[in-house]
């Protein structure tokens, strides 16, 4: 466990001036994430991941709500639970284990957070995608982020998957990103594109797999947004969302994203429809979002995204 209260303790200590130049105290440097994480406590970590695996994986795969198994499918697994692993932040959200589990899956060497961080626990977008960048520095090239997610889009049915193709960033509309602050360039630039985030060739082929599953009907291409959370939508916000073209909504991937891609990592991301938005006015109770009915979707639909996810990294593993 870190011996700083920074990663157990989001918040606290306000106007402890002595601590503002501790670089890794989110609560008093709030969102830099060069400043939050130096690259050397990145470096720090990779290395303690690398060495204590004996393993340098080249998949990321982020689990969303309700789908650690992904991680369970992964073989000859070493496991590091959070707390376990200096200068980690801990999972504070059901369904999110907190554990990193490092391995092999089709041949390829991946690890796997069973458990991510998000904006509403408190942790600073810069903290809750810190983690991507360990993977870079592990040797990650490809990041495969999942999540669950509202369908917005009426032909989404709860239990498909949306194959993410681009997202609208609230967040970073109302002013707040993952790269905030100083730029390290050992990372990336200082303005990254985020056009074409969203590997074309990767989504291809999860379309072909998903003929050969025989679930092409329940496969979407779309567009997700990331709010803060922890609310689920009002009918205001997802009528809004949905003028603006989104399809899923959810509270986490997009900064996973932006770190990657600033990062030149390749992403593939989808998110499971675990419940459907309605855009209309009513007082059905059944109308409400939850998050017990969407851990309850996800469990049941885990075998599907574990076996995407599988013949997906096969695929990659036989391009290499
Ligand atoms: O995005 P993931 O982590 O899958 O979780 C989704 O599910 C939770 C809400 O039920 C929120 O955390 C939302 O973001
Ligand atoms: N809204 C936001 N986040 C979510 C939802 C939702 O409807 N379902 C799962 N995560």
């Amino acid at each position: 466990m870190c011996s700083r209260d920074c990663c157990s303790n989001p918040r606290g200590k306000a106007g402890d001036k002595s601590a503002i130049n501790d670089p890794a105290d989110s609560t008093i440097v709030p969102t830099a994430q060069s400043q939050l994480y130096p690259y050397e406590v990145i470096q720090e970590i990779a290395d303690f991941i690398v060495k204590g695996s004996g393993i340098r994986p080249k998949i990321g795969i982020i689990c969303g709500s309700g789908l650690g198994s992904l991680a369970d499918i992964i073989q000859d697994a070493k496991v590091f639970e959070y707390e376990k692993i200096p200068n980690f932040p801990v999972s504070t959200v059901e369904g999110h284990a907190g554990r990193l589990v490092v391995g092999t899956l089709e041949g390829a060497n991946v690890m796997a957070m069973q458990g991510r961080f998000h904006f509403y626990e408190g942790y600073p977008l810069a903290k809750c995608s810190m983690p991507v960048r360990v993977m870079k520095l592990c040797g990650v090239e490809y990041l495969f982020a999942t999540n669950a997610a509202g369908g917005i889009n009426p032909k989404y049915a709860v239990g498909d998957i949306m194959l993410m193709h681009d997202h609208v960033n609230m967040l970073g509309f109302a002013g707040n990103s993952p790269l905030q602050g100083p730029n390290d360039p050992r990372f990336g630039p200082r303005f990254p594109a985020l056009v074409n985030s969203y590997n074309r060739d990767l989504i291809n082929k999860a379309i072909e797999i998903s003929k050969i599953m025989g679930i092409e009907s329940n496969i979407h291409v779309g567009v997700y947004s990331c709010l803060g959370g922890p609310t689920y939508e009002t009918i205001a916000e997802l009528k809004a969302l949905r003028m603006m073209g989104v399809d899923a909504v959810g509270m986490s991937t997009v900064h996973e994203v932006i770190t990657a891609r600033h990062c030149d990592m390749k992403v593939f991301a989808f998110s499971l429809i675990t419940n459907k938005c309605s855009i209309e006015y009513s007082d059905k109770k059944d109308d409400e979002a939850n998050h017990e009915e969407v851990m309850a979707v996800a469990k049941n639909r885990q075998k599907a995204c574990c076996e995407l996810v599988s013949r997906l990294i096969a695929e990659i593993q036989k391009g290499s």
